[in-house]
This record gives C-alpha cells, structure tokens and sequence, in this order.
C-alpha cells in the first residue's frame, strides 16, 4: 500500500528545516549504502549521526507522530531517526530494496523497516527529475509531492529516485518498524480504521460501530508483536 500524507510539515517548519539543511555538513550518499546499493547511489546524505541529523529527524518523527493517518497506516513500534537527503546536477538513486535491518545510531538500536517514508522538503516545482518510483504489484508508481508531503510505502518494494537534472530535490527518509509486520495485514487495519472513522461520523457510537472497533482492537492484538 502507498500512501500519501498531505501536510506533515507545515510551511514554516519546511522553511526552518531548510534553513537548518543549507548550513550542515553533507558527505556522500554512497558511504552509507550497502555493496550492492552503492553502484547505484549517487546523491548526498547528513551523516546519520551528525548533531544537526538528529535535532532536525526528532522533528521529523514528531511530526509523523502527530499525523493520524501515520500512525494508522504504519503502527509504528519504532521509528528510526529521520535522515536527509539532497540530490542535484544528475543525481540519483537506482532501483534497490531498503536494507532489512537498520541501526540507529543515537537510540543504540536496531530495527526491521517494515515501512519507508520519504517526507518532500522542497515543492516540485523547484527541480526537474527526481520523481521516487515505487514498483508493487500493481506496476510503477511515480511520486513527487508538495513541500511538507510525505509518502509511505512497504519496505519491500523495489523503488528508486528518477536523476535530478536541474535544481535541487531536498527530503527526509526514514523507517519505520510496526507492530504488524506483514504488509497485507496492516492495510486491513489502515482499511478497517478508516472505515470505522468514517461510519462513527455518519451514525455515531451505534451498538454495530462499538462492535466493529473491538474486532479491529482483536485483530491488532491477534496480529501485533511488541
Ligand atoms: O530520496 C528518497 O525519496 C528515497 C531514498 C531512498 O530510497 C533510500 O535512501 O533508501
Ligand atoms: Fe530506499
């Protein structure tokens, strides 16, 4: 399931964020891809435990956590610190999966990614290319949002950035670990949910509404792992 989550950020949190970006250090994408992932990266990264990384990631996350629709659709059990990236003047990054286990470097943890986001930090007006492509069953998916958008997707697509030919595409990606591993699982949930939301606001707490809320709460507790 991909999903887009308008708004995370609002414009004077991007243009904060941004503010902060233009005075980091950046280093190569490449160090920190894996053998297979390095031949086809070619882009810029903050290092995943610079300072400025990790204030500007917890801002990240808290803005994720604050969207109920993230929290809905990912359930997150743990978030790995957002990352930053920049991609211009032919920058790329080729078709690859996500690395199954990450660290993270300022909880001292690892994690399974489950779920990848990638939070727009500039408006696709600003860069040509750079579109994230995102394969499923269904065939390829092309993405480009808004500034403070994001997209979530499962961990096991194969996806990539399309080069950057001019301007500059700047945006924060991270995993996230969920409590419901399996893909399928947790869009009946997300699907579940929502529906649940939507017939509460049409006829309210009625006996069938209650009901339904306790199967999707036993559902969650049949499939969740903490
Ligand atoms: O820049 C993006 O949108 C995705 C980055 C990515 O796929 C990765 O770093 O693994
Ligand atoms: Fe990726």
């Amino acid at each position: 399931m991909l999903l887009h989550l308008p708004e995370v950020l609002t414009a004077a949190e991007v243009a904060e964020i941004r503010a902060e970006l233009e005075q980091a250090r950046w280093a190569d994408g490449a160090l920190s891809a894996g053998p297979m992932a390095q031949k086809v990266k070619q882009n810029r990264q903050l290092p995943a435990d610079a300072p400025e990384a990790k204030r500007l990631g917890e801002r990240i996350e808290a803005a994720l956590r604050r969207h109920p629709l993230f929290t809905s659709a990912a359930l997150p059990k743990l978030v790995i610190t957002p990352r930053f990236n920049a991609y211009q003047g032919g920058g790329h990054y080729g078709n690859h999966v996500d690395t199954a286990i990450h660290s993270d470097p300022f909880r001292g943890v690892i994690a399974r990614t489950d779920v990848s986001t990638t939070v727009f930090l500039n408006a696709p007006e600003e860069y040509e290319g750079g579109e994230l492509i995102i394969e499923d069953t269904y065939g390829a998916h092309e993405v480009k949002l808004a500034a403070g958008d994001a997209i979530l997707y499962p961990s096991t697509s194969l996806h990539r950035v399309e080069p950057v030919t001019e301007g500059i595409r700047l945006a924060s990606f991270l995993w996230t670990q969920s409590l419901v591993k399996d893909t399928e699982r947790r869009r009946m949930l997300f699907e579940l949910d929502m529906t649940i939301i939507r017939l509460r606001a049409q006829i309210g707490d009625t006996e069938e509404v209650v009901g339904l809320t306790a199967h999707y709460h036993n559902l969650l507790r049949q499939w969740g792992d903490l």
